[in-house]
């Protein structure tokens, strides 16, 4: 693991105005961020904004085609993906899981599953794994490695609430044990883990960064989920002002639509302010806190994305 680079210090791995581009189309265009050591970034954005693109693109499995992406020289990344290219018709033991793409000792490997509490399912089927228990399974695989820079493309997937909410207990406890970076991916679009230092929204292009400061407090929230949800989710509201449209194409709010979209194309309100914090924009009362906590709200969230 690397000791060096602090917080505020050379960032572990940077984009600069990054974009890649397939079969004549921006899929993303012109994205900025960095990831400090000790630092939690979280993406978030509608589906097909850019966020997997980008978080590959950060770690080097994708080449950006404009701009640039860096990373600090001997960085070790631990990456759980959105997909795992997994036979599941072969038996498979959590142990063997961990190995799949690593050489790591007995000794990594129960120190891994014992950090994400699963140590005992070490000769589990992973076929068998509760949703939450196969999570941990593919975080434990990606700490064993020691990674200066952990990298979770939509670790909550068929996890429930109360599986969220440790979950994101578990990345903060990682994050302060070992202090690596942590790029987030996350599923959904106006909930973040509170301690995320900071929020990049993606809409094809970085459409506004800040930080979740505001937790929810409200009391429907509080007594549906209780105190301990409220400490450990943050409510991240915001609009955006155009729509990707599913061949590709950009609907912006004026009707207009363009083939691609980038912040200074003119069509964006908030074009300019991707590096401002974005206060004004998160949601502080207790109404939408509620909602964005509850589940079936968030697919609602979604459709609702058109985005003025
Ligand atoms: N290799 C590829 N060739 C062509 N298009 C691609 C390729 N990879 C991704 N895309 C497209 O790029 C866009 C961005 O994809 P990406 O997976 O980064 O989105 P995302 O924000 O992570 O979405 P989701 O929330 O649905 O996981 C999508 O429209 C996707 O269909």
């Amino acid at each position: 693991m690397l000791h060096s680079a602090k917080q505020g210090g050379k960032p572990l791995v940077s984009l600069s105005g990054a974009g890649v581009r397939r079969n004549g189309r921006w899929l993303v265009r012109g994205v900025d961020f960095t990831v400090h050591r000790g630092e939690i970034v979280t993406l978030i954005g509608p589906n097909g904004s850019g966020k997997s693109t980008s978080a590959r693109m950060a770690i080097g499995v994708l080449r950006p085609d404009e701009g640039q992406a860096a990373r600090v020289s001997g960085l070790t990344v631990g990456y759980v993906p959105q997909k795992l290219a997994v036979d599941w018709t072969m038996p498979l033991t959590v142990r063997r899981l961990m190995t799949l793409t690593s050489r790591l000792s007995e000794r990594d490997i129960l120190e891994a599953l014992d950090a994400v509490g699963i140590a005992h399912l070490a000769g589990a089927e992973v076929q068998h794994l509760s949703g939450g228990e196969f999570q941990r399974a593919l975080l434990a695989r990606a700490i064993a490695r020691k990674p200066d820079l952990l990298v979770l493309d939509e670790p909550l997937q068929g996890v429930d609430f109360a599986g969220e909410i440790a979950l994101y207990d578990l990345i903060t406890s990682i994050r302060n044990r070992t202090g690596c970076g942590i790029l987030l991916v996350s599923h959904d679009l106006h909930v973040v883990m509170a301690e995320t230092d900071t929020v990049i929204c993606l809409n094809g292009h970085v459409c506004c960064r800040g930080t979740p400061a505001h937790v929810s407090q409200s009391p429907e929230y509080m007594r549906l989920f209780g105190a301990r949800a409220a400490g450990t989710l943050a409510v991240y509201r915001h609009e955006h002002d155009h729509t990707h449209l599913p061949d590709g194409r950009v609907l912006h709010a004026d009707g207009s639509v363009t083939e691609h979209c980038h912040p200074g194309d003119g069509h964006h309100d908030h074009a300019g302010h991707d590096h401002h914090d974005h206060s004004h924009d998160h949601d502080h009362d207790g109404a939408h806190q509620h909602e964005a906590a509850s589940g079936p709200a968030h697919g609602e969230e979604r459709r609702g994305e058109h985005h003025a």
